[in-house]
């Protein structure tokens, strides 16, 4: 036995969630632990037919205040409290006639869930653990002489230690630390629902403190490139960091990236829309009545830049899809759902990574970037914004659009807010034809869009931009080029004129009054 093992003998059992309790009284008992335990806890191991003490027994005080006091006593806090390496704190115990506990098992009160379930604001309030995190807390700064386990997938490895000595200091130490977390995590989601729903501040938008809660889902096999490690950490949320992969290669950083910006592109539309993504720009995008349609269309936008792209279908990925799909190599295929004969298919395809993932990816409204030293906090910008709506658009140029150019129109203003900004977005047949993204001025993304969409594509195609036009120049770019008619927010000191030049050229122009940069 390594000599920094400790035998359990004594062991205080707390748990809301009564999931393998029984088992894991009956498999300590029988190693020989004592058990001590709270109300409930109590009575579901006396039911197993496991000698157990109440914890009242102990303290010689009633578990009271509808349960608000159980373990909160000197009794329980100094049997965990107490260094059993030091004579004057063993001394000490055995002055007071307290028994000091080797092993605490707690989990807490559901307060996330609680929250999520609508309860109303007391009923939430009553769901904060106190005692138990005290207990944790207690048990983990004391790691020299007491093990804290805080969930049940710990338990069948708890019932080995506990049959072949006890825990290591190693142990010890990894469960302190995975305890420690444990209680910081709950303290964050109550410190949360405090400050932005129980006690907002409503002259300020943003609370006073935001709280981060990320737990490690696996270490990639390297970063943005070679050179970097990395890791993907998941939060409470659901999102493609918690996608579900049903086959291929193990997902690496810039899958992540791209799936996620694929996922955005796609999830802009309420019809089915499919978003091919290179570097987290949209290479194709389109929607259609039918998935595999928009998937052809998407892909016919740019298919040399589509090999190995990253795709995103915002509907059920259907056989027919599917077959397009496997026609090109493609690290990436996520969406909400695949038919079982997709799945068939794609999995034949040995790359290709096929992720489910149905989390809105817009969800939760809010934004966050690191920056060196913050963090840089937004809402999360819409599609359907004032100014989405082509109803509420200006006709600044040109005749009012037909309904199949209106069509056009409103797809390009949308497709472009998931292109980087500078996006130029040229559109035709509700599908990009052209897409000139992340230049530093808006005439080089013109000419871009223009160039890669080619001269027959980009004549008679419409265009959107995602900002203003600051002068005239790269409008021109798009007239030269035979672009029908432009949607842009408006909003330039020079808009007169940039709406000359589209009148000058007798095409249609529309501003929308909203700005959709992206960064
Ligand atoms: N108040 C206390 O002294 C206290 N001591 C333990 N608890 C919690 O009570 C629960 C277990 O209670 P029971 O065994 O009655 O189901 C555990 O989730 C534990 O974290 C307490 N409850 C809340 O604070």
């Amino acid at each position: 036995m390594s000599e920094d093992r400790r035998p359990l003998k004594r062991a205080l059992i707390s748990v809301y969630d009564k999931t393998g309790l029984a088992d894991l009284a009956t498999a300590l008992s029988d190693a020989g632990v004592e058990l001590v335990s709270t109300g409930s806890t109590a009575a579901r191991i006396a039911e197993a037919g496991v000698a157990v003490t109440k914890v009242e027994e102990l303290t010689g005080f009633p578990e009271t205040l509808d349960g608000r006091v159980k373990t909160l006593h000197p009794r329980v806090h100094a049997g965990i409290l107490a260094d059993q390496r030091l004579d004057s704190h063993r001394q000490q115990l055995a002055d007071l006639g307290i028994e000091a506990f080797d092993l605490v098992v707690v989990n807490l009160y559901p307060f996330r869930e609680t929250v999520a379930s609508g309860a109303a604001p007391d009923d939430v309030v009553e769901q904060i653990d106190i005692g138990g995190p005290s207990m944790v807390r207690a048990a983990a700064k004391n790691h020299a002489s007491v093990a804290v386990v805080v969930s049940p997938t710990r338990y069948e490895a708890l019932i080995d230690v506990a049959r072949s000595g006890g825990f290591t200091l190693e142990q010890r130490k990894r469960l302190a630390a995975e305890a420690f977390a444990h209680t910081a995590t709950y303290d964050i989601a109550v410190a949360s629902w405090f400050e932005s729903v129980h006690a907002p501040q409503p002259a300020q938008q943003f609370p006073a403190w935001v709280g981060g809660d990320w737990a490690l889902s696996t270490v990639l096999r390297y970063g943005e490139n070679p050179h970097q490690a990395a890791a993907l950490y998941h939060g409470s949320r659901p999102g493609i960091a918690s996608a579900r992969q049903l086959h291929g290669k193990e997902m690496s950083y810039n899958n992540y990236v791209d799936a996620d910006a694929a996922r955005r592109a796609a999830a802009d539309f309420d019809r089915p829309a499919v978003a091919v993504i290179k570097h987290a720009n949209p290479c194709g995008i389109a929607v259609a009545d039918d998935i595999a349609v928009a998937h052809a269309k998407a892909h016919a936008t740019d298919p040399v830049s589509a090999f190995g792209g990253v795709i995103a279908a915002n509907r059920t990925v259907t056989a027919a899809m599917a077959d397009q799909v496997a026609e090109v190599f493609t690290e990436v295929i996520v969406a909400p759902e695949y038919e079982p004969r997709a799945v068939e298919i794609l999995t034949r395809k040995k790359n290709i990574r096929v992720l489910i993932c149905d989390a809105d990816p817009h969800g939760g409204g809010i934004e966050m970037r690191p920056v060196s030293g913050g963090l840089l906090v937004q809402r999360t910008d819409h599609v359907d914004a004032d100014g989405d709506d082509p109803a509420s658009w200006t006709l600044v140029s040109g005749e009012p659009a037909d309904e199949r150019t209106l069509a056009d129109l409103a797809f390009a203003w949308t497709a472009c807010r998931s292109v980087k900004s500078n996006a130029i977005l040229l559109a035709n047949d509700e599908a990009a034809v052209g897409v000139g993204m992340g230049q530093v001025n808006r005439v080089d993304s013109c000419r871009l869009a223009v160039e890669r969409a080619g001269a027959e594509r980009a004549a008679g195609a419409v265009a959107a931009s995602d900002a203003f036009f600051p002068f005239p120049d790269g409008l021109q770019v798009l007239i030269d080029a035979g672009v029908r008619a432009v949607v842009q927010p408006g909003g330039s000191v020079r808009d007169e004129a940039v709406i000359e030049a589209a009148e000058a050229a007798g095409i249609t122009m529309y501003t929308t009054g909203t700005r959709h940069f992206f960064h």
